[in-house]
């Protein structure tokens, strides 16, 4: 069963595609995702590279667009040099943080730490996990958000909706079966309106989509489409 009364979320996860994810591309993404925002109320979320932050928050300030960090470093501020303590994240102002992507995994342990503290510094978490079941155990971690993807249908145009739908619909029962609360995503090759709006129909609240967005000719239509369909699959 869907947590009722929720609006549908897109993530938008810039990764690190050359040119598309820096620099005024990466603005270009916050405008048009602010306008789709504006023109929609549709809930999202933008993770730029670290390095983008500063600007894609200035972009979208104002705006009901969030801003989430691609990644947090289980460990402690001080002498780490290179890694980035949630701490760091919390002072850059984002909103939330994406947690063990596919590309970018972390121990469960860690997982745990993590979210914790993001809690503690009132910072969302957005937990990837790559299976159903795995879904289900960093469930019991309590994160804000889950998003499960396949990893062999990331960054193809293949999406999770249409190839393994069996995906969707076994996260969400055996999600559901130990958090009642998390919201529950689904990503990998998402490139349509159509693909989301199967992955809702199918139980989940939204998608967390890199490339069919970040890499589009016009990133503002895909957005535009996703979150209208997103609307139409919970109508
Ligand atoms: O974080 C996003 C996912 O890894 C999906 O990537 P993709 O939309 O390029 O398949």
């Amino acid at each position: 069963m869907r947590v009722s009364g929720l609006k549908p979320i897109i993530a938008v996860n810039y990764k690190a595609y050359h040119p598309h994810s820096f620099g005024e591309n990466a603005l270009r993404i916050a405008r048009d995702a602010r306008r789709v925002w504006e023109e929609t109320g549709v809930e999202i979320i933008l993770a730029p590279p670290f390095t983008e932050i500063h600007r894609v928050l200035k972009e979208v300030e104002g705006s009901g667009v969030k801003v989430f960090a691609q990644h947090a470093d289980p460990v402690e501020p001080g002498a780490v040099t290179g890694y980035i303590p949630v701490e760091g994240l919390k002072e850059a102002g984002v909103q939330g943080v994406i947690l063990n992507h596919s590309e970018h995994r972390l121990k469960i342990a860690d997982i745990n730490m993590l979210i914790a503290k993001a809690r503690r510094l009132g910072l969302k978490t957005l937990a990837c996990a790559d299976v159903p079941e795995t879904g289900a155990a960093i469930a019991l971690l309590k994160p804000d958000m889950i998003a499960v993807e396949p990893p062999e249908l990331i960054g193809t145009g293949v999406s999770v909706s249409k190839a393994k739908p069996e995906v969707i619909t076994n996260s969400v029962s055996m999600i559901r079966s130990v958090n009642k609360e998390v919201l529950i995503l689904t990503g990998a090759g998402i490139t349509t309106g159509e693909d989301v709006y199967q992955a809702i129909k199918l139980g989940t609240i939204g998608v967390l989509v890199a490339s069919g967005i970040v890499k589009a000719k016009d990133p503002y239509s895909v957005m535009k489409d996703m979150a209208l369909n997103a609307l139409k699959a919970l109508a």
